[in-house]
């Protein structure tokens, strides 16, 4: 059966479930389930610390799991990501008091405060800035303001947390993280890996696509379907009145609106948008 490590609390936890369950995966019932067998699937699902996902997985004990990318690189474990989900996304990024510091040079013989020692460290060490880390769990922001650093490394994603401990961002992100589906590469072809990993290719694909139907002038079609062009092709099929013809297709939907008020300029009508529940390209 395949074994796959799910987070148990945090800001992946969450969005990992409901993946999951679009996917078509049994989910747990109470926060407390530690192991769930989904024996029509194959699937073990067992719900792990995030951080501790990718020891989990780079120790052979289960066959891939969900974490973050930048917990990832913080456990220095030699497994590898499969696939980028999506959510949980964030930059990783250096701050310190408004006004105090502008480039890594700053950092120099300082104390930074983070829970990523290890990315932090190699990060530096690969810029040659020496400076001292300082492992704090959590809550890092309020470190400078209560004197243990001088500033921190941590998770940013809107900065309310940084403003609001009178911090500011500086120099390049360490990294961009999002939420991944690791594994190693003695699990990459393990059997039902492929069928997780392609079913949530489908989840991803059925987020960032709508279906869009609309009708359309025979002599317009050509102009039309160059705005829809679908994936492999779009469909065209017949209407009663033999002057128009009817085409459905995939379009990304960051775009949709854009290209319905195109269509509509080409001469399409009855424009359509419905969201997609789950799809298989
Ligand atoms: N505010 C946030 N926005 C987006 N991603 C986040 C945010 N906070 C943490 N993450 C991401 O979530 C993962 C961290 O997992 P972790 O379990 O530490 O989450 P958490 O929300 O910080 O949980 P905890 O409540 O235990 O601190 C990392 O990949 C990190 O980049
Ligand atoms: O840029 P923002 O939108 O403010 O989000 C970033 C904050 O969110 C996370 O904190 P979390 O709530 O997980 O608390 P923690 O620091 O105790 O982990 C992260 O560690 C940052 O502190
Ligand atoms: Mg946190």
């Amino acid at each position: 059966m395949l074994r796959i490590a799910v987070p148990n609390k945090g800001s992946l936890s969450e969005p990992a479930t409901t993946m999951l369950k679009e996917a078509g995966y049994r989910t747990r019932r109470t926060g407390r389930e530690l192991v769930l067998v989904d024996e029509a699937n194959r699937v073990e699902f067992f719900f792990l610390r995030p951080r501790d996902i990718a020891v989990y997985v780079g120790q052979g004990t289960v066959h891939a799991g969900i974490t973050g990318r930048d917990l990832l690189l913080d456990s220095g474990v030699s497994a590898v990501e499969h696939l980028p989900l999506g959510f949980a996304r964030s930059t990783f990024r250096f701050a310190a008091p408004v006004g105090t510091m502008t480039s890594l040079e700053d950092i120099t013989g300082r104390r930074v405060a983070t829970s990523y020692d290890v990315l932090v460290r190699a990060f530096l060490a690969q810029r040659g800035v020496e400076a001292q880390t300082v492992h704090l769990d959590g809550a890092v922001e309020s470190s400078v303001q209560l004197g243990v650093a001088d500033l921190i490394a941590d998770v940013v994603e809107t900065g309310t947390t940084l403003r609001a401990a009178g911090l500011e961002t500086f120099g390049e992100p360490l990294l961009s993280s999002e939420a991944v589906l690791i594994t190693t590469e003695r699990h990459r072809d393990e059997p039902g890996l492929s069928t997780l990993v392609r079913r949530l290719e489908g989840v991803l694909r059925a987020r960032s696509y709508v279906l869009v139907d609309y009708d359309v002038p025979v002599d317009r079609l050509e102009r039309a379907t160059a705005l829809t062009p679908g994936i492999e092709s779009p469909t065209v099929s017949p209407l009663q009145n033999p002057d128009w013809v009817a085409v459905r297709a995939m379009v990304p939907r960051k775009d949709i609106n854009r290209v319905m008020d195109e269509l509509y300029e080409v001469g399409a009508r009855a424009i359509l948008v419905s969201s997609l529940l789950a799809c298989r390209l």
